[in-house]
């Protein structure tokens, strides 16, 4: 089939990739020139594991073209996938004026009849609201050509995106249209093989999945973190907590890890469209309220607990941390809400300096930084390392942000002799209290046992 992807950014460019590599000839469209240049001359602006490879292969079959040119994307087509941001405004609500914009585009430029499937998480009635804008645009030229909306919401996750979207749990699709359905089932039967995925339902109800699913994500993390505070002042382990309960198969084992709170470019996000979207229906919902309250408050905690260890966090002036890790999650260089950002605010804030060391997210980082502090006070307060060796020398104390696997087995007795506090404060539990203590470092996790809280702890 002849598919068209408007949106070249994360889930564009592997929805457009996937798609090409099972046999259809897609055209990925963006506004930005400059990553579609980088993309029409191999590279991959993104980091995502095995994403390079597939795009080249089937960008030298010919099956996967990019383009800037909307008239190009929107000619190529019977099938066009909306994939571009839905970020955040002021209030939290989500903000679709690039879906929108992308469906006026479509709108002035159709000259067949199309299939318009909406990939963006966006509000429910956005649907119909893409449905309005392309008719508007149609009646403007005086031309009446059929077209359907369906929402196909994606629940790709980064640093595994690939393999998300060629295995999905299941095949969201909301479509108001036996035909639209139809043609969805032949795009998708290639990724639906050995079990039925595919879950068929109204434009809405999809719409309303994706927030939920998220929504529920987001929840489970904060129920974790918060007991993980009950189980460090009880004296218990949470990481025992979630072992013992994740084996029970009502519960499950994924997304129960403590840490140091939920962060990337959806969880925060899509909580807090989904609060305003029920405010906006006069409902004030809960639990999730509350699931964010516990996030800010968790984003928060390491700087607390490093506060806490130096006696007050006007003794962190001068102090020289190291962090490991920047990213929101290993495996990506995607900074958007990234808790590492919070800390480092507060770290400078209080006059503390940064040693930052990420495989693969520094340059994103820098950027953002660069542009909230400015590029002489970054300097002087952040040094990005180029290893993770380098972070800890002269600091005195490191963080473990992000849990990339190059950070799980590290050299303690080295640590021990480099870092001049001797402690080690972990944000996502990945080491061992007894194998720290025993290279004499003091450890503190997120709701371990004997997690002495920095109360006191520094000499
Ligand atoms: N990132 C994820 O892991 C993920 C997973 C599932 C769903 N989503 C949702 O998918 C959507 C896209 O997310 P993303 O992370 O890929 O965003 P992104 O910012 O990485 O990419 C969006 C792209 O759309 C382009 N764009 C904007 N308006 C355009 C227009 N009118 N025409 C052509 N291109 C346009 C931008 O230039 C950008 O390259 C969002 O709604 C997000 O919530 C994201
Ligand atoms: O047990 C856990 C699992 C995750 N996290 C944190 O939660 C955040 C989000 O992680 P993850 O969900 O793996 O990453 P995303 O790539 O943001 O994926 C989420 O957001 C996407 C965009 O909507 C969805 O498509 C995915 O299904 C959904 O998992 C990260 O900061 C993780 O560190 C935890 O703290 N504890």
């Amino acid at each position: 089939m002849n598919i068209t992807i408007i949106g070249a950014g994360y889930v564009g460019l592997v929805v457009a990739t996937c798609f090409a590599d099972v046999g259809n000839e897609v055209v990925c469209h963006d506004l930005d020139d400059d990553k579609i240049a980088r993309l029409s001359r191999g590279e991959v602006p993104i980091h995502e594991p095995n994403l390079a490879p597939v795009v080249t292969r089937n960008r030298l079959a010919g099956r996967l073209r990019f383009t800037t040119s909307d008239a190009l994307a929107i000619g190529h087509a019977g099938i066009i996938f909306l994939a571009v941001g839905t970020p955040p405004e002021g209030d939290g609500s989500a903000d679709i004026d690039h879906v929108l914009a992308a469906a006026r585009s479509i709108g002035r430029l159709m000259e067949r009849p199309l299939l318009i499937v909406n990939k963006s998480t966006v509000p429910v009635g956005t649907a119909d609201q893409v449905r309005a804008t392309v008719a508007a645009a149609l009646a403007g030229r005086g031309v009446d050509i059929p077209f359907d909306v369906v929402s196909n919401p994606e629940f790709l996750k980064e640093g595994m995106a690939l393999q998300d979207f060629m295995k999905p749990d299941r095949i969201i699709v909301g479509a108001e249209s036996a035909h639209a359905l139809g043609v969805m089932r032949q795009l998708y039967a290639p990724f639906s093989r050995n079990h039925e995925k595919f879950v068929a339902m109204g434009t809405r109800s999809a719409e309303l999945t994706k927030y939920a699913a998220n929504a529920m994500l987001a929840t489970r993390i904060s129920f974790m973190n918060e007991l993980a505070h009950l189980a460090g002042q009880l004296g218990a382990d949470i990481e025992a907590v979630r072992l013992g309960i994740g084996a029970d198969p009502r519960i499950g084992r994924q997304f129960l890890s403590a840490g140091i709170g939920y962060g990337g470019s959806c969880l925060p996000k899509d909580v807090r469209a989904l609060i305003r979207i029920a405010a906006r229906h006069g409902q004030h919902l809960r639990i999730l309220r509350a699931t964010q309250e516990v996030n800010d408050a968790q984003q928060h905690l390491l700087f607390e607990r490093l506060a806490s260890y130096f006696n007050g966090a006007s003794a962190l002036r001068g102090r020289s941390i190291a962090l490991w890790g920047l990213a929101f999650k290993p495996d990506t260089d995607d900074m958007r809400d990234a808790p590492s950002l919070v800390l480092i605010r507060a770290l400078l804030a209080a006059g503390a300096t940064v040693r930052a060391y990420d495989p693969v997210a520094s340059g994103q980082a820098r950027r953002l930084l660069v542009a909230e502090h400015g590029e002489a006070r970054c300097a002087a307060s952040v040094l990005f390392a180029s290893s993770a060796q380098e972070a800890v020398e002269q600091a005195d104390v490191l963080v473990l942000v992000t849990e990339w696997q190059e950070f799980r087995s590290p050299d303690f007795r080295y640590l021990a002799s480099t870092l001049r506090a001797k402690a080690v404060f972990d944000g996502r539990n990945i080491y061992d209290r007894a194998v720290l203590d025993a290279a004499g470092l003091y450890y503190e996790g997120i709701g371990r046992t004997d997690d002495r809280q920095g109360r006191a702890a520094h000499p």
